[in-house]
């Protein structure tokens, strides 16, 4: 990597006193052994061993205050010229591409050693479906026109003046060519799952490393002697002690760098959460390589991100805020879904009781929505993670607390399941069940940990004549891979058009909170519009700072766009694409309520169905968190 002259002193600056011992904030030494650490697995054993020389607790970085990442007497003069995201998947290519957008002169290349993932990327059919990302991408990918303004949006502010958009060459590529890639770049982001052990030491809770570990192994053996390594997957606390262990033992001279930048997004949102990010976390050893390394990493971001959004922190602080964050989120949902099953006993409604509880500006109403639990790739994993780091620790009652947040979320699918076989006379022999929603949340295709998975399961139990599902956006056949640890059953169908799959229906289960199965109300009517705005689209072209009023997109052809690569004949995407329904129509239930059988139910684990509308059309709702009609106490 380049270095430029700094002013940077090579003694310690932080003003942190080194000299002090490993202390917590009560004095005790870090870590010291309590009755019970002796039964701390040997692997945590190794990663809590702080003796490293170069570094300082975090305690004592607390004692005073952090200070500023961009300080240019931090941030040294490193030089980042090349940049490589090793994994495409949720995180690696909207984060890779927001940052190639905003750092035209920077080359950024993102490798994945799934071939179709990149043949796809490098296609017009990219292999994720985020709002703004296929914009993003065809800018940074293919490089743009110069185009006016007034052609993009007219009230969008004119920088210097200028009425154009300058052209733009491509800076973002990708590629299955790990190594070479590696060896061209000055900072490597290792953006690979991490999902949870499914056997051996810790299964069920631990996190599997085996794709980190990997990855560190082949940057140990191409990267640059210099090169700055970040890890963007999410990981357990102390990992950067790991990383770093590896790649002393396989590149013993190397002076990599190793820092914590965890990722924040969630799916669906993912461009609006990179382009407006809350805050940036950087983690860094507190030597003063390590510092320099994090405030060249803050440079990158600080191309569009207020520096007061920016906090740099010590490695492990970083590490474990990212599964504290998740785990707080988590927690809230469980929280408020334990007390739904208090009110469908008491006749009080979860929602009502939600919004009277959010509206005390110290809770605030965001995560309380109760439904079927959460699913997606992240918070339960995470959870785990943190449950076994707690365990290893010997912290028995603090894992037990954390433990409970994914015990209260198991129980409200298995409550929901058991309601819709006891309300069908406690047998579905001969009953075929629709089920709407196979993704975990709506705005995204992504399946991994649906909530329906669950329910069908239990479901299976009773020998259905059908389980019918259906999404909006995702794809029959991800929809069959995620079934693939039930088994083969015949009697489970996947419906690309709603009303063939619920057709002669006894029930109806509404399992994602999608917008189109909304009894449509003139709210709704008001809120349609998800897909991106013209001006964000120009902002991004602009590099113009986005104001915080371009924060949606509207999909519109922009003229500096460059064609899109040309699909091979017979191009497989080309002739399997998924063309379902339109998730921005709304359902007609009373079309739906014409087909069904009797008893005609809809369980809703989402709140998304107004129970007067659909008696209207002949349809009763049993909702989960409300009482069951028959059970007013008044
Ligand atoms: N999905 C999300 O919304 C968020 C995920 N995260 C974290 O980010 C990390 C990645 O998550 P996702 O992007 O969802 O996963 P993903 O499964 O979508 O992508 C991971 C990619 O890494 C590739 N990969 C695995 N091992 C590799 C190797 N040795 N060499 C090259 N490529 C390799 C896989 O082929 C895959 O394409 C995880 O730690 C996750 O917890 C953090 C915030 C949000
Ligand atoms: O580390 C990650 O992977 C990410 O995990 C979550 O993002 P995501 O899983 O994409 O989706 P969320 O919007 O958090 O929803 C997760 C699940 O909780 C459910 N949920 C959410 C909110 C709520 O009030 N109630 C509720 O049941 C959703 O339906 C969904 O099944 C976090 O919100 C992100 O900040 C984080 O970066």
């Amino acid at each position: 990597m380049e270095t430029v002259s700094s002013s940077l002193n090579t003694s310690d600056d932080s003003g942190v006193d080194l000299s002090a011992g490993l202390t917590t904030p009560d004095g005790s030494p870090i870590f010291s052994a309590s009755p019970s650490t002796s039964t701390i697995e040997t692997r945590f054993t190794s990663l809590l061993d702080l003796t490293t020389s170069d570094d300082a607790p975090s305690s004592q970085i607390r004692k005073k205050n952090l200070p500023d990442i961009l300080d240019p007497a931090t941030a040294g003069g490193l030089v980042v010229k090349n940049v490589c995201f090793i994994g495409a998947g949720y995180v690696g290519v909207p984060t890779a591409a927001v940052i190639a957008l905003k750092n035209p002169f920077l080359r950024v290349t993102v490798v994945d050693r799934d071939e179709f993932r990149i043949r796809r990327w490098n296609s017009a059919h990219l292999p994720i479906d985020e709002s703004g990302l296929s914009e993003v991408v065809r800018i940074t990918r293919d490089g743009s026109k110069a185009c006016s303004m007034d052609a993009v949006e007219p009230s969008l502010p004119r920088q210097n003046g200028g009425a154009s958009i300058p052209a733009r060459r491509p800076n973002l590529i990708f590629t299955t060519q790990t190594a070479k890639s590696i060896a061209e770049a000055d900072m490597i982001f290792i953006c690979v799952n991490t999902p949870t052990k499914m056997t051996g030491l810790g299964k069920g809770y631990a996190t599997d490393m085996t794709a980190v570990e990997s990855v560190v192994k082949e940057v140990a053996a191409n990267a640059k002697t210099d090169a700055i390594l970040v890890e963007k997957s999410t990981v357990p606390c102390r990992t950067a002690k790991l990383v770093q262990d590896i790649l002393e033992t396989f590149r013993p001279r190397a002076r990599m760098q190793v820092l914590s930048n965890p990722e924040f997004l969630s799916e669906g949102t993912a461009v609006k959460n990179l382009l407006y990010p809350d805050r940036i976390i950087i983690g860094s050893s507190n030597t003063v390589q390590g510092r320099r390394a994090g405030a060249a990493l803050a440079k990158l971001y600080s191309t569009w991100v207020d520096r007061s959004k920016i906090l740099g922190t010590h490695v492990w602080s970083s590490e474990l805020a990212k599964l504290v964050a998740n785990a707080m989120l988590a927690q809230r949902i469980s929280s408020i879904n334990s007390i739904s099953a208090i009110c469908e006993t008491t006749g009080a409604d979860v929602h009502e009781v939600a919004k009277s509880v959010g509206l005390d500006p110290r809770i605030g109403s965001q995560f309380l929505k109760a439904g079927l639990g959460f699913g997606g790739s992240c918070f339960r994993k995470d959870i785990g993670s943190l449950v076994y780091l707690a365990r290893s620790l010997g912290l028995e009652e603090v894992a037990e607390y954390w433990n409970q947040v994914l015990v209260i979320n198991d129980l409200q699918r298995s409550r929901f399941a058991r309601n819709v076989i006891q309300r069908l006379n406690g047998t579905l022999v001969g009953k075929k069940i629709a089920i709407l929603g196979f993704a975990f949340k709506k705005n995204t295709s992504d399946t991994r940990e649906s909530l329906a998975v669950d329910i069908i399961r239990a479901l299976l139990n009773e020998r259905p004549a059908e389980i019918a599902i259906f999404d909006p956006w995702c794809s029959p056949a991800n929809i069959q891979r995620e079934l693939a640890s039930l088994g083969n059953h015949a009697c489970i169908k996947v419906y690309t058009d709603p009303y063939q799959g619920c057709a002669d229906s006894n029930a109806i289960l509404v399992v994602t909170d999608w917008d189109s199965f909304r009894t449509p109300s003139p709210a709704d009517e008001r809120n349609v519009v998800k897909q991106p705005q013209k001006s964000d689209t120009a902002a991004f072209s602009t590099l113009a700072a986005p104001t915080q009023s371009a924060s949606t997109f509207t999909g519109v052809e922009m003229e500096q766009y460059l064609p899109e690569p040309a699909c091979p004949e017979n191009c497989p995407e080309c002739k399997t694409s998924f063309i379902g329904f339109n998730p921005d129509e709304h359902l007609e239930w009373a079309r739906i309520s014409y087909h069904m059988r009797k008893p005609k139910l809809v369980f809703d684990g989402r709140d998304v169905v107004d129970a007067a509308e659909m008696e209207r059309v002949g349809i009763k709702v049993e909702a989960l968190g409300r009482a069951d009609n028959g059970i007013l106490l008044f």
